[in-house]
């Protein structure tokens, strides 16, 4: 691994992108992204269910694939880059996390909603005893008060997060916002700050931008935007953004936008695009990764999605509380039904 990058990127294709093909990866598909992201320089990659370790269930998603053969699949042709994995306390458990290390993980990512880091610290102090990389992940930023993100951040570094991450969900910040939470970060941590941004104001690569400019060295990206919502900061394009700032990724652009073009863009069922239904989750605030699962409760309901979506941004929604797309969704049919009837 080159040494003196300025900025690691960690790919997230292979765990968010799980959201935005139905957690349908193949080992085929993840061996050969995870190949080509390997030899195309990229340092770490994210593999897992959409929801992180032990994700694969009726409420958030059967996986095609036992995740730890894909993470393995991932391992065994990760020459130099650094398999990664997310663990969602409460869904994933420290057996899961175990096993992902005993099969070459080498960094954990424990997730929390961006005001509830307090119960991240025994998953914290595991990874690091299996000898991983350990970041913090802030969920829902844009719902936290500067004051409460570096509260949240303190607690995360306490605990011996190496890093801790900024984390749009909904792709709903602003740059503004980005500016002053990153600043903030960087003025109260030691640690190596992160952002991971999603892009259904289409402001991923604008606030990645200045989330760098204010410090950030660790930086999530999806190769053709293969995230949740409209996905995240494109990587292909971030290596290229960062090359003309003078910044090294390490990552070998020609190699990434190949890659791109011939082995994810198949993946994808149709071009990720900013659509209706992303725009507005970035438009209300909500999770990237309720998308799929609100398309599939208007249709079922004869509704709107939007609909579903701004509700459920007014009621604050937050991770694992996916059971409430149902709820609104059936309480919105209901009073359609009861308006038509009167
Ligand atoms: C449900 C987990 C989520 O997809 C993690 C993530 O990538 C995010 O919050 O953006
Ligand atoms: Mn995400």
């Amino acid at each position: 691994m080159n040494d003196n990058r300025d900025v690691l990127i960690t790919e997230v294709a292979l765990r968010d992108g799980s959201h935005a093909i139905g957690h349908q990866y193949t080992v085929d598909q993840v061996r050969d992204v995870a190949r080509a992201l390997s030899n195309a320089g990229v340092p770490y990659m994210e593999v897992a269910h959409g929801d992180g370790l032990g994700g694969s269930s009726q409420q958030y998603g059967l996986s095609l694939t036992e995740e730890m053969k894909l993470i393995e699949a991932a391992v065994s042709v990760c020459d130099k880059a650094k398999v990664a994995v997310l663990l969602i306390p409460g869904i994933g458990t420290m057996n899961e996390l175990k096993q992902a290390a005993s099969i070459g993980a080498k960094m954990a990512r424990i997730a929390t909603h961006v005001t509830e880091a307090d119960v991240a610290p025994q998953h914290i102090t595991l990874a690091k005893e299996l000898g991983m990389e350990t970041v913090g992940f802030l969920m829902m930023s844009h719902m936290a008060p500067v004051d409460k993100l570096v509260e949240q951040a303190k607690l995360m570094e306490s605990y011996g997060a190496d890093t801790v991450y900024v984390v749009d969900s909904a792709g709903a910040m602003l740059p503004n916002e980005v500016r002053e939470k990153i600043r903030s970060l960087r003025q109260s941590l030691t640690i190596n700050i992160g952002f991971h941004a999603h892009n259904n104001l289409s402001l991923a690569m604008a606030n990645t931008f200045v989330a760098i400019e204010e410090g950030a060295t660790r930086i999530d990206g999806s190769v053709r935007c293969l995230g949740a919502g409209a996905g995240n900061t494109q990587t292909e394009v971030l290596v290229a953004v960062l090359e003309r700032l003078g910044l090294n990724s390490g990552v070998d652009l020609y190699k990434m936008m190949d890659l791109a073009e011939s082995i994810v863009s198949p993946i994808l069922k149709q071009p990720q695009e900013i659509t209706r239904d992303s725009l507005v989750m970035g438009y209300a605030g909500v999770y990237s990764s309720f998308l799929l699962h609100a398309q599939r409760a208007a249709k079922h309901f004869n509704i709107d999605p939007r609909d579903i979506l701004i509700e459920l941004g007014k009621r604050k929604v937050v991770g694992g509380q996916e059971d409430m797309i149902i709820d609104v969704a059936s309480e919105i049919a209901n009073k359609k039904q009861s308006s038509l009837s009167v």
